[in-house]
């Protein structure tokens, strides 16, 4: 990393590989004690077969007799695939059990003297939150479904395709969930394979997607595409696209753009209803740490979100451009469910559909309160402090892992780091590619060292130091433990 870089960031670099350097950063940092709203699975704990956990850090942990070392926290860099548990998600979950077994039916309605939501209103008291993790109004967000599922929801309503335009463009390398949404959209519509377009890096070792090359993709085919869906940050290389900016660019080409947040959300400040996205959707589990497979999220901008009145003149054309579902109002048409009703009238049972304007008009089904109430804690954590100020000490910790990766002692390093070096294009995850056949032995040596983090075949480490609970410590031990791993591995296969 140039030195530059590592004023900008605060760190000093003659101290770097000290391990009280670590320390100290830790303790001069004020977000260092969200850690603490969180449980981290000890190395005992990972290494335990039996089920339920060891460690006296987890309230109900059947703690035996267990060594100095099953005690010592794991190194947890795997947040961008599940997100650690807070401390609260039990009291909140148990908060709920108790609801659900002294109301019954009731816990949907009952109004609660001190402020807690009834199940039927705890949609709503997400929004708030949520809206400011992605720059949104309230009204332009809601917690529903799940990411692929909301995918498809929002294709539903974005991807109308015409003899003209009917393309969807992706990247080549996106998330598979995401390819085989937009293929079987294509399909579902009775439109070839070829109607699916990828942009590919222009080289084959190098993931990197440059601006100006995604640009010039959604260019070339624009007579003919429908639809874009990318994502904010892309899974494998870490990559942070800029949302404006190809936004921009779709607009300007009247192609409705939509952005898959899954590795963005609660990692880098979006700013969606200012940057003028379609829609996006996302999922809780990740770098939000709602449990796994747990509630997703969507955004729809509000100028798509608008419930009108029909002209009553021009009632006909009004239908026939708007989708329209019922006699009196238009919508954007959407695969609809009684849960995007609006309140007031959800429970009539007379067919009449009037969805909620913006966002929550586009639920579909009455939502896991058990879900929602674990995303609820995990927003609380966030509402500790706020998006902005969680990346600059992302920023930190994610310059810091680079800069000691970059510090490899004793001959070349193994490995090449293939998430962008502009920290403005990347969030908290850097890639690592090893050289071929290393995998396998420095994964086998770290993991059985309490390190968690995520391998994609053959040759790539994902490492994500989550700012809400990762440390200074943990890249350090982490980078103390690769090394050697490395140096084993180089020196078995000669
Ligand atoms: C970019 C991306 N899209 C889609 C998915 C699939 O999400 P889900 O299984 O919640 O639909 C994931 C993660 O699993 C992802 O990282
Ligand atoms: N939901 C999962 C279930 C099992 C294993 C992984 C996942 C992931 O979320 C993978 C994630 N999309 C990733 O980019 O790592």
């Amino acid at each position: 990393m140039a030195n530059s870089q590592n004023q900008f960031i605060g760190l000093e670099a003659s101290k770097l590989t000290s391990e009280a350097y670590a320390k100290t950063l830790d303790k001069e940092d004020a977000l260092s004690k969200l850690r603490n709203e969180f449980i981290i699975p000890t190395k005992g704990d990972l290494k335990n077969k039996r089920f339920g956990p060891v460690s006296k850090n987890i309230s109900n942990g059947t703690s035996g007799p267990v060594s100095a070392e099953d005690e010592e926290e794991s190194i947890y860099f795997c947040g961008n695939s599940l997100g650690l548990q807070p401390k609260r998600t039990r009291e909140y979950i148990s908060r709920y059990l108790d609801t659900w077994a002294s109301k019954g039916v009731f816990g949907h309605f009952t109004q609660y003297e001190d402020g807690h939501p009834p199940w039927l209103d705890m949609d709503d008291a997400l929004k708030d939150q949520t809206s400011k993790l992605v720059g949104a109004l309230p009204s332009e967000v809601v917690v529903m479904e799940t990411l692929t599922a909301n995918l498809h929801f929002l294709m539903a309503s974005f991807y109308r395709p015409t003899k003209d335009r009917y393309k969807i463009i992706i990247e080549g390398k996106a998330f598979p969930s995401d390819h085989y949404a937009a293929m079987s959209q294509i399909a579902h519509h009775n439109l070839p394979p070829s109607a699916l377009v990828t942009i590919t890096p222009p080289s084959p070792t190098d993931p990197y997607l440059s601006s100006d090359h995604i640009l010039s993709v959604i260019s070339e085919h624009a007579a003919t595409t429908a639809l874009v869906l990318l994502p904010g940050i892309q899974f494998y290389s870490g990559q942070y696209f800029d949302i404006e900016l190809i936004t921009r660019h779709c607009h300007s080409l009247n192609i409705p753009i939509g952005w898959d947040l899954a590795h963005a959300v609660g990692n880098v400040p979006v700013k969606l209803h200012d940057w003028n996205v379609d829609f996006a959707a996302w999922c809780n589990y990740k770098y939000l740490n709602g449990g796994p497979g747990t509630i997703g999220g969507l955004f729809v901008h509000d100028r798509h979100g608008q419930v009108e009145e029909s002209p009553s003149n021009d009632e006909e054309s009004a239908k026939a451009e708007n989708g329209i579902l019922d006699k009196t109002l238009t919508y954007r048409p959407r695969l609809s469910g009684w849960w995007g009703g609006d309140k007031k009238v959800r429970f009539n049972m007379d067919n009449v559909f009037v969805p909620i304007p913006g966002a929550s008009g586009f639920q579909v089904s009455n939502p896991s309160a058990l879900d929602l109430t674990a995303v609820l804690a995990s927003l609380d954590v966030f509402g500790l402090t706020d998006i902005d100020t969680l990346r600059e000490r992302s920023l930190r910790l994610t310059a810091y892992l680079e800069a000691r990766l970059l510090q490899y002692e004793g001959g070349e390093a193994p490995y090449k780091i293939i998430t962008p070096s502009n920290p403005a294009e990347r969030g908290a995850q850097l890639s690592v590619r090893l050289n071929p056949g290393l995998l396998d032995s420095i994964l086998h040596f770290i993991e059985s060292n309490g390190v968690v983090l995520d391998e994609r075949k053959p040759d790539v480490l994902r490492v994500a130091p989550a700012p809400l609970y990762n440390s200074f410590w943990d890249i350090h031990r982490f980078i103390t433990l690769f090394h050697e791993a490395c140096k084993r591995a180089t020196a078995k296969t000669g």
